[in-house]
């Protein structure tokens, strides 16, 4: 069983337009939801496999109501804390490109007697001996300390702690140490080591830079270029050929689903989150792919792939 965590989740609205115009009244084509937040979607593939997880979120007012409902339609167990403020809605633009622009709502503060009550709830679920623990997506106020809190709590239950999140949430979960495999893309590791990274190998420096900060393993996403495994002395590349894509919202979470939901090799594991990530790009909105749409076979897995590749040309 894998246990997620999403403290800030949201209704993930989906608008198909043909073409953003700033400025103009745009018609949608058609109008997608999904219960959305990075550890939901992490929750969301795995059920979607058939891999048990359990989804830990707060849930607030109507819009969490309905956000938990859609969480049990799809037979996703989640434990819910009830929250004061109402869960936010996530707004996203998937134009006919396959480019989408994206509008993320803040989300509610959370009291500490909530985030207590999330900690409490994380707790209870690691006495079942979960074989990951999933912390992911942005921390609302409030909340600043909880990754910390619960890298320590998988530490005591030694449980495999797993963390994707950006900015100021991840630099300070990093400083509690604890993590064994983080999964930036490329664009959220740079910010953490704060330079451009353009090859295959200024990547893999940057991994080893972060490993030094107490993280066992990166899995670093690279949008239509595939995604690096970078572990303490090895690497590997994999990815495939050019999708034309739908909606490329979820796919690092589905990506990132993909490689927990195996315990094979890590070039394996690499290539199934690659292709859960690329079978998630093809579906609307942050729909997740069913076995069907997942095809491992046209992914290619490189060893130790040439430092001086160019990222943008893989
Ligand atoms: N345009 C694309 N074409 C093919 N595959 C893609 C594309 N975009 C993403 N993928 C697949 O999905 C994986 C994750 O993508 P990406 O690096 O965009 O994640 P992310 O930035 O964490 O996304 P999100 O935060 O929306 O979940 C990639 O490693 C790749 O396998
Ligand atoms: O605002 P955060 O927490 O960083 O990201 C939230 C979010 O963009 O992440 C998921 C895609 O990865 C979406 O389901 C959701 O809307």
């Amino acid at each position: 069983m894998i246990v997620t965590v999403t403290p800030n989740p949201s209704l993930d609205r989906t608008f198909e337009i043909a073409r953003l115009v700033p400025g103009e009244v745009l018609r949608a084509t058609a109008v997608h939801h999904h219960a959305g937040g990075k550890g939901i979607n992490v929750s969301r593939a795995l059920a979607c496999q058939g891999i048990p997880t359990v989804a830990v979120l707060p849930v607030g007012g109507a819009v969490g109501e309905r956000l938990a409902g859609m969480l049990a339609d799809l037979g996703v167990e989640a434990a819910g804390v009830e929250m004061a403020g109402e869960t936010r809605t996530n707004v996203t633009l998937a134009d006919a490109d396959g480019v989408t622009t994206k509008i993320n709502a803040p989300g509610p503060d959370l009291t500490p007697a909530e985030v207590d009550a999330l900690v409490a709830t994380v707790e209870t679920l690691l006495a079942r001996g979960p074989r990951h623990l999933v912390a992911a997506g942005s921390l609302p106020g409030g909340a600043g300390d909880l990754y910390a809190r619960l890298a320590a709590l998988a530490a005591r239950h030694d449980t495999s702690f797993v963390l994707d999140s950006s900015g100021e949430a991840l630099a300070s979960a990093l400083e509690q140490g604890g993590v064994a495999l983080l999964k930036p893309n490329d664009e959220e590791l740079a910010e953490l080591v704060g330079r451009e990274l353009v090859t295959v190998g200024d990547v893999v420096d940057a991994a080893h830079e972060v490993r030094r900060s107490g993280v066992q393993e990166l899995l670093v996403s690279l949008g239509a270029h595939g995604a690096l495994l970078v572990t303490a002395d090895d690497v590997w590349w994999a990815g495939g050929p050019a999708v034309v894509p739908q909606s490329t919202v979820g796919a690092g979470d589905t990506a990132l689903a993909g490689f927990l939901s195996t315990d094979a090799s890590p070039d394996r594991r690499l290539r199934t989150a690659v292709a859960w990530g690329r079978a998630a790009v093809l579906l609307p909105g942050s729909a997740v792919p069913a076995p069907e749409d997942v095809h491992e076979d046209v992914v290619r897995v490189v060893h130790r792939p040439d430092p001086t590749l160019v990222l943008k040309e893989l």
